[in-house]
């Protein structure tokens, strides 16, 4: 089992009601999740302490028998950087890199040479179809682009698990369907995905749909 949570509760500081209470939830190793849920529901603290971005307050996070909610500090931030890529609506890029810099940045710490990056990059930006933008800057490209340059960016950091929070609630429907095939490109090839959507076409291309309410698992579907 990848991901193990147990009895997990979060509870933010200065709030009086849980924003997760007591969920437990399985993940097997290259499985297709989305989660659904009203606004408030808990989707992003949800996925936010699978990424090790938020700490649980209560119960337990297994991450392929590593006990996750015990970690801190260095460990965490290895444990991340190590394992997960995140995909947010709004992108999250460096606005005044160009693509290829924005794709290049995770290599930067590790010991490559500018050869092998370059390669390595080069790659990743032709499997995500924005080759020819590679020296443009990401904020002279259009977002269904942006998108591409931040899966591409993950996919050169190399972990696991992905996880995306409304990855094409920024984009038209045929921009989000594009998108959304990319990243199921990338769960074929053997990663994890996670996705948060409110749309629902688009969590109905999961395998398994988790529906929260009110901080809790109501039910899950396929
Ligand atoms: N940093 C925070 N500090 C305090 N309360 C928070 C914080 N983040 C979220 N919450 C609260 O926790 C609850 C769950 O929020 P969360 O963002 O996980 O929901 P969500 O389902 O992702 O919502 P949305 O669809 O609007 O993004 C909400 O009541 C929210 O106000």
């Amino acid at each position: 089992m990848m991901i193990k949570l147990r009895n997990v509760t979060k509870i933010y500081e200065h709030r009086e009601l849980p924003a997760l209470k007591d969920v437990s939830l399985d993940v097997q190793d290259g499985e297709y999740i989305s989660i659904m849920g009203q606004s408030g529901s808990g989707k992003s603290t949800l996925l936010n302490i699978i990424g090790t971005m938020d700490y649980l307050t209560s119960g337990e996070y297994y991450y392929n028998d590593i006990a996750v909610h015990e970690m801190k500090g260095d460990k965490l931030h290895e444990f991340r950087r190590k394992h997960v890529g995140f995909v947010f609506q709004n992108y999250a890029l460096m606005k005044s890199y160009t693509v290829f810099e924005n794709v290049e940045l995770p290599l930067l710490a590790g010991r490559y040479s500018g050869r092998e990056r370059k390669k390595l990059v080069n790659e990743m930006l032709e499997f995500t179809g924005i080759r020819d933008l590679a020296d443009k800057k990401v904020t002279r490209i259009s977002g269904g682009e942006q998108q591409r340059c931040a899966i591409a960016r993950l996919m050169v950091a190399g972990g696991d698990l992905i996880l995306a929070d409304e990855p094409t609630g920024a984009l038209d429907h045929e921009m989000g369907i594009a998108i959304m095939e990319l990243l199921e490109m990338l769960n074929k090839r053997g990663k994890t995905l996670i996705v948060i959507t409110h749309d629902q076409e688009i969590g109905s291309r999961a395998d398994r749909v988790i529906r929260l309410a009110d901080g809790q698992i109501l039910e899950e579907a396929k």
